[in-house]
């Protein structure tokens, strides 16, 4: 479980975030959303200590994050999978030696072994065999499978992904939803998604919370967002003529 206290951030004056406050369970998806420059992603980055709150505090699991020092939070951070928008491999690695990386950095693991979990790992996102592939010859899809495998690779215990539909075409946005939320209901992840995308939203949004000029504006599932009377959340939530003609027959 992840535990969000009151979070401010500020970039000179710009207050981006003011005091946010929310609890992400684990096995379930939790979705930030909110329009654009409403600071999903800076709230994400606070979450995960690539940027300190001005204000606030964050807990996994009971531990105060904010308090820890850099080697006091590294075992939190082995225990954090990250996919990120433009999936982050590394182009001179192999599709093996990218999912192996973390492993390489963080476990004592012999070559045998973090191959054998590599090779797991591929087969759970179904790029079995894709092994010795490059980056650049796989599909937008594909790239974003490797990030997941690689995130998963340390069988994270909380999980972090910055808008994984970008890029892709509807069909394969559903694909990559439908593995994330199975991993994180197999593994019991506390997973937390930022995203733009409304079929995300109404698909896998267990828990959403929705940013407006820096707040929690509104907070529920996905069942609970198409009855919403939030004026805010319905005009971003709602705003294409086809989600209110999907809303109208809910
Ligand atoms: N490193 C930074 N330095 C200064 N300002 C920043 C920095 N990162 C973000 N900001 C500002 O914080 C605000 C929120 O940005 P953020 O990227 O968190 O929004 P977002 O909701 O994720 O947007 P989008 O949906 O467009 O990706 C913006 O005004 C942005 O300019």
């Amino acid at each position: 479980m992840i535990e969000i206290k009151d979070i401010y951030k500020s970039f000179g004056d710009n207050e981006v975030l003011k005091g946010i406050s929310a609890l992400f369970k684990p096995g379930k998806n939790n979705l930030i959303i909110g329009g654009s420059g409403s600071g999903k992603t800076t709230l994400l980055k606070c979450i995960v200590g690539l940027h300190e709150p001005t204000k606030g505090q964050v807990f996994f699991d009971s531990e105060n994050f904010t308090e820890m020092d850099f080697e006091q939070r590294v075992p939190i951070r082995t225990q954090i999978g990250m996919l990120f928008q433009n999936s982050a491999l590394f182009d001179s690695m192999t599709v093996e030696e990218n999912i192996m990386f973390p492993l390489n950095l963080f476990t004592n693991k012999t070559k045998e072994e973090k191959l054998e979990r590599a090779n797991f790992c591929l087969e759970r996102v179904n790029l079995k065999g894709t092994n010795k592939l490059f980056p650049s010859e796989l599909s937008g899809g594909m790239k974003k499978r490797v990030g997941i495998a690689r995130a998963i690779s340390m069988q994270p215990k909380y999980l972090f992904v910055d808008e994984p539909n970008s890029g892709l075409d509807p069909k394969t946005s559903i694909l990559i939803d439908e593995l994330i939320n199975e991993l994180t209901e197999e593994y019991q992840i506390t997973t937390v998604i930022v995203t733009h995308d409304m079929n995300s939203v109404m698909g896998i949004g267990d828990h959403i919370i929705f940013l407006h000029q820096g707040k929690k504006w509104w907070e529920g599932s996905n069942h609970e967002i198409a009855h919403t009377d939030n004026k805010e959340l319905n005009d971003f939530v709602f705003a294409s003529k086809f989600m209110r003609a999907a809303k109208a027959k809910l």
